[in-house]
């Protein structure tokens, strides 16, 4: 059985013989940071249980992962509960006074909350995780990117000690990405963009979106055109071109600009299959799409 199917398949007493056939690839990110982002579209009971599985188990053998998390679906929930029109302009939501109130009450009050208590039930011994918002210890400072998209923030800068911290004292932050300016104001800030902006700033080794799709297509109408490896140049012309549309713009964005600023790789994996990042981690062939910043073998 190749180390691919056997993570997929993964029961607690295969776990050790797994990471012995893995520890390579285990050696090669001890005591460096990989930044992890769930789109909101990716977030699922089952999904969740095996990415806090995946994310405890790298930490225990010495990765620091951080968690960015989205919530876009869930804002869309909330907004039609509370009765407020939904926008959106390049992928991004137009936000007034009243969305704000319900993008920090929905990503900050509860995705941000679930996601902490699903990681924490995994190991109730040592409960590890951490909420942290943007607005925390001035972690994501802020600014309006456009008048007309309202309170959309763009990340000025990334107080990384906030993050590094955490992890130093062995615990593992997820992030919500409301962000803040300095006097106060809350931004709504993509998550896609204030996870590339983290893990920039942290130095990290990788940067993994998990989303609701097999990777970047070639076709997005066509589940099959998955392109397994390309640069931040061929990524560029790929937008460009027309082929990439809704929600992944900003995530193609955000990964080209990470390797640009020095992150190693980027990744886009299917966050709907379970473990998938354990497997793209551990294994030699990965799933889903690498970004890198130029071609390698
Ligand atoms: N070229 C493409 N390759 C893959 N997905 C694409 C492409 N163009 C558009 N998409 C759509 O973008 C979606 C990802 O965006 P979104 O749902 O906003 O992500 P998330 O919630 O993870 O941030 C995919 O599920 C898919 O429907
Ligand atoms: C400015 C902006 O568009 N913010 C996003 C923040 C959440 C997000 O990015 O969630 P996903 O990762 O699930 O898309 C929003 O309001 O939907």
């Amino acid at each position: 059985m190749t180390a691919q199917n056997r993570i997929r398949g993964l029961a607690a007493d295969e776990t050790a013989r797994v990471l012995v056939e893995a520890l390579p690839y285990v050696k090669r990110f001890d005591g460096k940071t990989i930044v992890v982002k769930l789109g909101g579209n990716a977030i699922d009971a089952e999904v969740d249980k095996a990415l806090a599985q995946d994310v405890l188990l790298l930490r225990q053998v010495g990765v620091r992962c951080i968690v960015v998390h989205g919530g876009g679906p869930q804002i869309d929930e909330t907004l039609t509960a509370f009765g407020i029109e939904r926008q959106f302009k390049d992928g991004l939501r137009v936000t007034d006074a009243a969305t704000l109130e319900a993008v920090r009450m929905t990503l900050v009050g509860k995705v941000n909350r679930d996601l902490v208590a699903k990681f924490n039930v995994e190991a109730p011994e040592d409960p590890v995780a951490v909420g942290v918002s943007g607005e925390d210890g001035g972690l994501l400072l802020a600014r309006q990117l456009k008048p007309e998209l309202g309170f959309v923030g763009e990340v000025e800068k990334v107080r990384a000690s906030v993050l590094t911290r955490l992890l130093d004292e062995g615990l593992v932050p997820i992030v919500s990405t409301v962000g803040a300016d300095a006097k106060g104001q809350p931004y709504n800030i993509n998550a896609d963009a204030a996870a590339c902006a983290i893990a920039s700033e942290v130095g990290a080794e990788k940067i993994v979106y998990l989303t609701a799709a097999p990777g970047l297509l070639a076709d997005p109408g066509d589940q099959g055109s998955l392109i397994s490896r390309i640069t931040a140049a061929e990524a560029e012309a790929l937008i460009a071109s027309g082929a990439v549309g809704d929600g992944m713009i900003p995530k193609l964005t955000a990964c080209i600009r990470a390797v640009i600023e020095g992150v190693p790789r980027a990744h886009i994996l299917d966050g709907r299959i379970a473990h998938s990042l354990l497997i793209e981690v551990l294994t030699e062939s990965g799933i889903g799409t690498m970004i890198t910043p130029r071609k390698v073998k």
